[in-house]
């Protein structure tokens, strides 16, 4: 298992994120660090480029070493049954900005989510801990990147309100690899090793212009169609909330901070994540990557579960009332569970406990809105959908995902069009996928290509001898 305790190996510190010592964090701003010593020098900040220049070289020595001390190491056991079952449990990524922990949940570069509202003013893509005056360069970068090309804008507009807003974002997102500079040195024959300062430009063109995209398809969808303009002093979560027309509410806003942060980054399994790394090791540009990603995040066991929670609840109120008894709420799991369908925002693949997301966005509406109905209803299912999944005895996780309460937290603020939910989801996942992008091309990770068997090889195998 991959914990936090693994961060040592026999005392010693094996990661970039062990290399960043908590305590010290907390005394000094900014920061900056090199290599395996901590706190070096207090300067004029670095931009993210910058610092990802100084560090990409020291993270390929590292890899380099790990490599050769630990290379012919087993990770673990492939059986027929995880090649049967959607590769569960094997380990066989490497992906550096989260690792998922099935007991405590995500931690972005070691940190937990709880940690992470401690000590940081924003994360970045380094792995270390931005000071305030480089969150303000970057939100200044992200603002100033943000304008999208008219074809884009028209082909967005001229989308039937009917198309999901999923598909219309990936569509917008694939059409924006028009400029994409990696594919463009990519022709001119640029060298290997100058990859990721192309993927960087794309990622962060991308990661910027997608306020502008998503905003675009909420106001053509659900609004009047006009798209107010970005504020370039103004950081991404205010600017985002802004064009959606939410920016006038300051819990709104801090509600899209934490939206944004938690669904960031779930590791490098999870669908939207590990397609983003497929298509991108055939070295297709960020917008084709990320394009690719939004569609299965698009997927109801996936990102449109927070649709999915938020239509099903509905249909319960419909079915049983607002206020109805927990042996009523009860009988309407099981009657989903009978029906052959999955109760949403429940279960995991890896989590084995509460999803700290859920409980970061429960003290949220413990905070502002602890008496809300659809609140109390979310509550009450958390009491009892885990017993009806126990006694069900399938689940492997009877545990509420991020997904079982982001919805109703919107429903809240007034955002009640549940079929844009997974929008807000895909601008979030952008930062911790494109971040890795960067970094697999950085570290020149191959093409992906896992080895396939046929059922009849497999009987071969197991069965003739
Ligand atoms: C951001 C995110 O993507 S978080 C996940 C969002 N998705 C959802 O909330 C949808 C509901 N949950 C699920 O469908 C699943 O729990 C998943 C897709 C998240 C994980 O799937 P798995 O790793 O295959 O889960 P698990 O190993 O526990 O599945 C075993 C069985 O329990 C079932 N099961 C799992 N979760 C649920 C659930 N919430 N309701 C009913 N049955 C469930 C599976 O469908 C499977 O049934 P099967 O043997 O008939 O195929
Ligand atoms: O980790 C997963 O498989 C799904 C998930 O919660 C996420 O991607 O946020």
């Amino acid at each position: 298992m991959v914990g936090r305790g693994a961060r040592y190996q026999g005392g010693r510190k094996v990661s970039l994120t062990a290399v960043i010592y908590k305590p010290a964090l907390k005394q000094v701003s900014p920061i900056s660090f090199t290599g395996t010593s901590r706190l070096l020098h207090v300067s004029k900040p670095k931009t993210l480029k910058e610092r990802l220049q100084e560090l990409i070289p020291e993270k390929q020595d590292e890899i380099k070493r790990v490599k050769k001390e630990h290379g012919a190491k087993s990770l673990g056991n492939v059986t027929v049954d995880m090649a049967y079952g959607g590769m569960r449990g094997i380990k066989g990524l490497i992906w550096e900005g989260s690792v998922l922990d099935p007991d405590e949940g995500i931690e972005f570069r070691g940190y937990t989510i709880n940690e992470c509202r401690e000590i940081l003013p924003k994360a970045d893509a380094t792995g270390e801990v931005p000071s305030k005056e480089q969150v303000r360069a970057l939100s200044a970068e992200l603002a100033a990147r943000s304008a999208i090309p008219s074809f884009v804008e028209d082909l967005i507009d001229r989308c039937p309100n009917t198309l999901h807003p999923m598909s219309q974002f990936s569509l917008a997102v694939t059409a924006l690899q028009h400029d994409s500079n990696f594919a463009k040195a990519y022709q001119t024959g640029v060298n290997k090793s100058e990859y990721w300062l192309y993927m960087y430009e794309d990622a962060m063109d991308l990661i910027s212009k997608l306020p502008n995209v998503a905003g675009r398809i909420y106001r053509n969808v659900y609004k009047d169609g006009k798209v107010p303009p970005i504020e370039p002093d103004k950081d991404y979560s205010y600017n985002f909330a802004k064009i959606l027309g939410y920016a006038d509410n300051k819990d709104f806003v801090e509600l899209l901070r934490l939206y944004l942060t938690i669904h960031s980054d779930h590791e490098g399994g999870n669908v939207s994540a590990h397609t983003t790394r497929l298509v991108g090791s055939a070295l297709s540009d960020p917008f084709l990557a990320f394009s690719a990603s939004l569609n299965g995040l698009a997927g109801p066991l996936h990102g449109l579960a927070n649709q999915e929670v938020v239509r099903w609840i509905f249909q319960m109120k419909d079915a049983i009332g607002e206020s109805p008894s927990d042996e009523t709420v009860k009988e309407y799991v099981w009657n989903t569970l009978k029906s052959g369908k999955v109760v949403p925002g429940y279960g995991h693949a890896v989590l084995r406990k509460t999803d700290p997301r859920y409980a970061a966005q429960r003290e949220f509406a413990l905070k502002h809105l602890p008496n809300d109905p659809l609140f109390k209803l979310v509550s009450q299912l958390y009491n009892i959908v885990p017993g009806v999944l126990l006694e069900h005895g399938k689940t492997k996780n009877p545990w509420p995902n991020v997904d079982a309460h982001s919805g109703i937290l919107l429903q809240y603020f007034g955002l009640v069009e549940q079929n844009y939910y997974t929008v807000l989801f895909g601008v979030s996942r952008s930062l911790g996928v494109l971040s890795q992008l960067i970094w697999d091309r950085a570290l020149g990770f191959p093409i992906e290509r896992p080895k396939s068997y046929s059922t009849e090889l497999i009987k071969k195998m197991f069965e003739e001898h």
